[in-house]
This record gives C-alpha cells, structure tokens and sequence, in this order.
C-alpha cells in the first residue's frame, strides 16, 4: 500500500447541519467527519439528502444551522468559486462537460483556478504566459495518461459513449489537483465492465495522490468494496456511520432500504 494511502486527521468537520427549501427539510443536524486520504460515501434511498450535503460542502447551497470545519477553520460565506479555490473539486450527477469541445480542451478548463497569468498579461508578458500553458498542459496530459485516455484526447467529447465521457469528466476534476474529491452517482447509468473501470481509477486516484474522496453511489456492492467509511442518511436525517461492515449490520439502516415504517 502506497503511503500517500494512510488515513489522517480530520479534514472537514461537519457539525449539527440542517437545510430546508422553504417547508421541505432536506437535512437535519447532520453531523459527520472525513478523514485526511479516506474515501467515504454518502448512502441512503432516493430523496435522503446526499446531493443536498455535496452542494453544502462545496457551498452551493449555505446551511441555515451548522458549522462546517475545513482544515481547522470554520468556513463562512462560502460559494463554489472559493469552495474550488481552497481544494474542493466535484462532479456531478448529470454530466457536466462541454460536449463540443474535445476532451482535451475539457480537461484543460478544469486548470482555470491554477492559470496566473490573465489575457491582458498573456499579451504583454508572451514569455511567461507561454511557459504557463506548457505547464498547465503537462499536467493535463499526465492525467490523459492516468485516465488511460490517450487514444481519445482529441475526439470532442459528444460523440463518446456515456461511460468514457464520466471518465473525462473525472479528468477535468482531477486537472484541478483538489485535496478533496466529490464524486457524485459517479458510476451511475454505467454497465458492470464500466463500472469496474472506474472503481479502479477511484481507487488509484486515492491512493497515488492521496487525495481524499467523498462519494454518493447507488452501487451498494461498489459502496461495501472501496469505502473506508460510510455515511447513511434517510429522510434528511444521519441514521448510520461507521465502517461498511458496521452500517451493513445496522438495523436502522437495514430498515430503511427495506422500506420498513417509521
Ligand atoms: N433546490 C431544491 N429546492 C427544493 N427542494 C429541494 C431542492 N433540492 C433538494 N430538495 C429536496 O430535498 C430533499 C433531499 O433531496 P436530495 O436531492 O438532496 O436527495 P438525494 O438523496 O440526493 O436523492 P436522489 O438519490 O434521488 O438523488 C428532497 O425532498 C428534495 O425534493
């Protein structure tokens, strides 16, 4: 095992969160942490709140009560520019890429936050302007080759099949090198061989970059195999947390995905 792989300190700190949309309560006080280099998942049926929490950890949506802790300080007034900024990087249910464009060019837009130099130096300053975009282009291309998508660099990225496209689309998360990676329903709509791709490169990412990896997944087979530690959330509210065997035996949890009556 790689030793970018041992689990740390807490890295973000979730404390007695809740939100609502007007009536509608779609988290109450949730609290849980994650851990420095950990994968954790987020689970629960349809409509318990997990896109709901990945939109407040990457400050789409502000909670009206909690705290949240990242590396040791409370977060106020956060909104996604400066949740991406201080390491926070994600992507989405639906896929988010620009689908003329090739998957090069994806990946590359997802360098913005790192790029110095502006237009208007990029005119003056030609020099360092030039050596930037080598950089910036070394790095994506190192994750073209970590993705095992050589071969697709420069086919725009609408005529891909669905599973590839979900894998550019976690390039173009990676091409930010955020400390904390949020994937959300990353395997979903994808077929079983897919699917194992991309557990695998979940799982390298973790482990040779060390970040660390928060994930909500549908797949509980995929959940039990590459999770350190699980979350479970029913109707807005945390009703387990621990290791995947502690939340597989926990009555609650059992309850929940049977449909058993509150
Ligand atoms: N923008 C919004 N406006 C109003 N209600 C919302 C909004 N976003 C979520 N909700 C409500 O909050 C609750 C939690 O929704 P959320 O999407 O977080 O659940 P989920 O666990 O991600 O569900 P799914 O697995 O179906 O994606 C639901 O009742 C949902 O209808």
């Amino acid at each position: 095992m790689n030793d970018n792989r041992k689990i740390g300190n807490v890295i973000l700190d979730l404390q007695h969160i809740s939100l609502a949309f007007g009536g509608v309560k779609a988290l109450t006080d949730i609290s849980f942490d994650v851990r420095e280099h950990e994968i954790r998942a987020i689970i629960g049926p349809n409509g318990a709140g997990k896109s709901s929490m990945l939109n407040v950890i990457n400050g789409v949506y502000r909670p009206q009560q909690g705290k949240i802790i990242y590396r040791g300080e409370e977060r106020h007034d956060m909104n996604t520019y400066a949740a991406a900024k201080s390491g926070i990087a994600r992507t989405f249910q639906n896929i988010a890429l620009f689908k003329g464009m090739t998957v090069l060019d994806n990946i590359m837009t997802g360098r913005n936050l790192k790029m110095q130099t502006n237009f208007l130096l990029q005119a003056i300053y030609w020099g360092p302007a030039q050596r930037e975009e080598i950089a910036h282009r070394k790095k994506v291309e190192s994750i073209i080759d970590f993705l095992e998508i050589q071969h697709i660099r420069k086919t725009p990225v609408s005529r891909l099949p669905y599973g590839l496209q979900k894998r550019v689309e976690l390039g173009r998360a990676l091409a930010a090198e955020p400390e904390i990676l949020l994937l959300d329903e990353p395997m979903a709509g994808m077929n079983v061989e897919e699917k194992q791709d991309m557990c695998r490169f979940i799982l390298d990412v973790n482990d040779q970059f060390g970040t660390t990896i928060v994930l909500i997944e549908h797949d509980m087979g995929v959940v039990m195999d590459i999770s350190d530690r699980v979350v479970v959330l029913d109707y807005g509210k945390k009703i387990g947390d621990g290791t995947p065997e502690e939340v597989r035996s926990n009555q609650d949890v059992i309850n929940a995905y049977l449909g058993v009556a509150h």
